[in-house]
């Protein structure tokens, strides 16, 4: 079998008494495009970061193209770009500092930093934006700015925490053109989202995490089984849906 880009095996996390992520085993295959979808607080954020080497499991391994991501971080994440949930950025920055100022950090000439970082924010539509210190970005432009800072430094393997999140439909459009262009280079893609429609229509492969285990993986259509994978979510994570049940003073 061919090795898969990113191995995560019998990945645990425990808060307290609280365990978020209960033996997480997932193959994502090269080339892939694969979404993790699952309610609230199933654990989803909590195993994309362990995958990344920002937060440390209790036990587990995670392997980015056959390199351990603990024991070899630095040779791992060079191949790996990552869009984190709640992402700090140097705030006092313009959002064209920001990016060649990273560039540099990861090794880019200041020439071919520079270059990456003006057709970044042209792609993304944040050329305009240039003069605006990232303290003064809206939501979806730091979405955006952290999603060119993921690609800047030409990774294989890109780790995308909820990466539409308050993203606008047209910008929306070009992040989905610009992850379709990585995967038809060669690149492979894992993103978390609630949106449904978006996974359905991005992603080839998907793994349903619910309570910090996953109730489902594998290819799209193998997963939802001839459902939507709305229906099927539901499903999996056995939710009590009575859609007729309202606060009692809304609807007096
Ligand atoms: N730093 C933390 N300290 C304590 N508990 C945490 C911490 N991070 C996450 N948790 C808990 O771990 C569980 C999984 O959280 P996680 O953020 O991974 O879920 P998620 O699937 O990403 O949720 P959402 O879809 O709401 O973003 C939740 O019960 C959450 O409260």
């Amino acid at each position: 079998m061919q090795t898969p880009v990113l191995e995560i095996v019998n990945l645990c996390k425990r808060f307290g008494d609280r365990t978020a992520v209960d033996d997480v085993s997932l193959r994502v295959p090269a080339g892939s495009f694969f979404g993790l979808v699952g309610p609230n607080g199933a654990g989803k954020t909590t195993t994309l970061s362990m995958a990344v080497g920002l937060l440390r499991p209790d036990s587990g391994t995670v392997r980015v193209e056959g390199l351990d991501v603990w024991a070899d971080p630095v040779a791992a994440r060079s191949r790996l770009g990552v869009l984190p949930d709640g992402l700090a950025l140097p705030e006092r920055l313009t959002g064209r500092e920001l990016l060649t100022y990273l560039g540099r950090l990861r090794g880019l000439a200041p020439r071919v930093a520079a270059g990456r970082a003006d057709e970044l924010l042209a792609i993304l539509d944040l050329a305009g934006a240039d003069r605006t210190l990232v303290i003064d970005y809206s939501t979806g432009m730091r979405k955006k700015i952290g999603l060119a800072a993921a690609l800047l430094h030409g990774p294989s393997l890109l780790v995308l925490d909820e990466p539409f999140e308050a993203v606008d439909p047209v910008s929306a459009l070009t992040i989905r053109a610009m992850l379709r262009q990585f995967i038809a280079i060669g690149g492979t893609v894992v993103l978390s989202s609630h949106v449904m429609a978006t996974v359905e229509q991005l992603c080839d492969h998907v793994a349903v995490v619910h309570r910090g285990r996953i109730a489902a993986a594998g290819p799209l259509d193998r997963v939802r089984a001839g459902a939507t994978l709305e229906e099927r979510l539901v499903e999996l994570v056995g939710a009590d849906l009575d859609l007729t049940r309202s606060p009692s003073w809304l609807v007096s």
